[in-house]
């Protein structure tokens, strides 16, 4: 009902600022509302059809590659994101600081609808070309913003709901932008929440690096903040402000300009302590909590002190996956291609990570690729590269391609069970004659690499589909290790209570209370660890020093299960749902009830198909 107020609005306002030419000031935001003059300004026609010009692929590798710091910088979030986005059908999108888009993961039926409105990765989301959209907006507005449904200024992207918030470095400059993007039918009303807490992350973790010859101001009014990503940073070289995050300069009301023409002394009294949190005076007389690291006493404080980066957690490995570990490192040290196959979030890539760091390949390249994630177009010539000039855009002196890059190393084919039967082939004929012929090329090219695959697909079942080649197959499968699901881990509190020391829990002074173990352990967690960690990570942001994590801060879906729902609660399901999987899946129980029951209708009217809400009831069915 509400969201039909909504559209009616956005729809009034349309046709005031479309057809009347007024301003439909307060109908919608006023962010919006500056997007869509400045698209007229510019000449856009609401009614024609965006102007795209996608990458060509080797444009899109070296976007890649420029942008290696930043992709790398943000994985843990992303991956963190996928997660999310998985099951709540949407998508996570990185972007450089233009808007061009480097990676889209999540739900990839929904990443399908969205490449029909060219929102994929090789296109460039900016205002001037596609309108107002939330990448675009948020890097003109630099700031984080969410664009739902008719609020995007071309026709097409009314599909859409996005929220997207830009990164920026230490600097003040614009690095990329983080967005999460669904089915404008379902409102998701976190995802702007979930993307800025991710960027905050990913903003904090710029200042672990490069600054290790400066002095670190780190602070806070609430002194249990101080250390975490909420802080705010001020970085002095010479006792000049060269870096900062924007909560550090906000808390001292100055922008970006003050960087190089700031100094420490005109900004605190002298500190009581370096590197001991204690009192920090401002010259306009604001008390903050915090700690200053000189350059020298900073970099040994760091080793010992700083939380591990989320990318860093130490696996969690039961008696049997240890066990199957060392098999997997003898056999890929005889050249005996493993299969690793276990649901999404089960751990295949931290495992294969850990072959090779155990095998006699180690000191040569691991080279992960997730064929999920490339375009089909990309895929062949990623894997087997091109000779130079092999096709229009190609770049100059061609490209050796991934296999070769593995050469010495391990090649590590990720999600294997979605590699497009076209080129499974062409792949197997690489395996068997260890030869790869480029793109172009006539000469085959030798080389030597131990195999590792992942999939969470049931290969097997694809096999007899025909969606997979058997041959391929057994190349691949010589031995398959099965990683297990969390649900079927024997002692899940004694798992969490490790992941929780491992984080950082025990260090920051936080344990969890029994009932927030018992229900956290009695939780089936069908993301696995991906979703474990994640949820431990955010219960750790809740966290107070010195009081046990009460069960109360724990999302709304998790250890509900074994409680009897009263029956009020059945009747009129109260809006608490804190997740977006949880809110999702309540506009699904809405949906369905108000169509009855007709599964049909109400996948229409969420703007998903059947077997998508099919699945997903299927999937809270096994929960509950
Ligand atoms: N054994 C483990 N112990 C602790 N954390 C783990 C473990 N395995 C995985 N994780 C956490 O879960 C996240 C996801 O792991 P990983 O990417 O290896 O899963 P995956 O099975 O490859 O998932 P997908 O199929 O979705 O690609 C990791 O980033 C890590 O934080």
């Amino acid at each position: 009902m509400q969201s039909t107020i909504v559209k009616d609005t956005v729809q009034t306002a349309r046709r005031r600022f479309f057809d009347e030419g007024s301003l439909p000031e307060g109908l919608v935001a006023a962010p919006i509302l500056r997007s869509w003059q400045r698209c007229a300004t510019q000449g856009l026609n609401a009614e024609d059809k965006p102007r795209v010009e996608p990458l060509s692929a080797p444009e899109l590798r070296l976007l890649h590659e420029r942008n290696d710091l930043l992709r790398r910088i943000t994985r843990p979030e992303m991956a963190a994101l996928r997660a999310e986005a998985r099951l709540t059908d949407s998508v996570v999108i990185l972007t450089d600081n233009s808007g061009l888009v480097l990676d889209m993961v999540g739900n990839a039926e929904f990443a399908g609808r969205a490449s029909r409105v060219a929102l994929r990765p090789g296109v460039q989301w900016d205002e001037m070309a596609i309108g107002t959209n939330a990448i675009g907006t948020a890097l003109v507005e630099k700031r984080p913003i969410g664009v739902h449904g008719s609020e995007h200024f071309f026709d097409p992207h009314r599909i859409l709901t996005c929220a997207a918030a830009p990164i920026f470095g230490p600097r003040g400059e614009l690095s990329g932008v983080l967005d999460m993007s669904g089915h404008a039918s379902v409102r998701h009303v976190h995802a702007l929440g979930l993307v800025r807490l991710a960027v905050e992350q990913v903003e904090h973790r710029l200042f672990e690096r490069g600054f290790e010859d400066c002095t670190v101001l780190r602070f806070h009014q609430d002194a249990e903040l101080v250390g975490t990503a909420q802080e705010a940073v001020l970085v002095f070289r010479d006792d000049r402000l060269v870096a900062a995050n924007r909560r550090g300069l906000g808390f001292l009301k100055l922008d970006w300009s003050a960087l190089d023409q700031t100094r420490l002394s005109e900004l605190f009294e002298q500190p009581d302590r370096i590197g001991e949190l204690g009192q920090l005076r401002t010259r306009t007389g604001e008390d903050f909590r915090g700690r200053i690291a000189a350059p020298e006493e900073r970099s040994v404080r760091a080793v010992a002190v700083a939380p591990r980066a989320s990318a860093e957690v130490e696996p969690f490995f039961g008696q049997a996956t240890r066990a199957a570990l060392a098999r997997a490192i003898r056999l890929v040290d005889a050249d005996v291609p493993v299969l690793v196959h276990g649901e999404t979030g089960s751990g295949k890539e931290v495992f294969a990570r850990r072959i090779h760091a155990g095998s006699a390949r180690s000191a040569k390249p691991l080279v992960a690729i997730n064929c999920a994630a490339l375009p089909e177009g990309l895929i062949e010539s990623e894997l087997f590269g091109y000779e130079e000039g092999a096709f229009t855009g190609a770049r100059r002196r061609g490209h050796e391609g991934l296999l070769r890059q593995a050469d010495g190393g391990i090649l590590f084919l990720d999600e294997i069970g979605d590699m497009p039967l076209v080129l499974q082939g062409r792949l197997l004929r690489a395996l068997q004659d260890r030869q790869v012929v480029p793109l172009g090329g006539d000469k085959p090219v030798s080389v030597d690499f131990a195999l590792l695959c992942a999939t969470h697909r049931p290969l097997a079942d694809l096999v007899s589909s025909g969606t997979f080649r058997s041959d391929l197959y057994f190349r691949i499968a010589q031995y398959v290790v099965e990683l297990p699901p969390l649900r079927d881990h024997a002692d899940r509190s004694a798992l969490i209570d490790t992941l929780w020391d491992e984080l950082g829990g025990r260090r920051a002074g936080v344990t969890l209370a029994p009932e927030t173990l018992r229900r956290l352990a009695a939780h089936d967690w069908p993301g696995n660890f991906r979703q474990l960690v994640g949820t431990l990570r955010a219960l750790l942001a809740l966290a107070e020093p010195g009081e046990p994590l009460d069960a109360s801060a724990l999302p709304a879906d998790i250890g509900m299960g074994d409680k009897p729902a009263t029956r009020k609660e059945e009747v009129v399901p109260p809006r608490t749902a804190n997740t977006l999987s949880a809110l999702t899946r309540e506009a699904m129980s809405e949906a369905l009830a108000a169509h009855n029951g007709n599964v049909s209708r109400a996948a229409r009217s969420l703007g998903i198909d059947r077997t998508t809400l099919y699945r997903r009831l299927l999937w809270r069915g096994a929960q509950s």
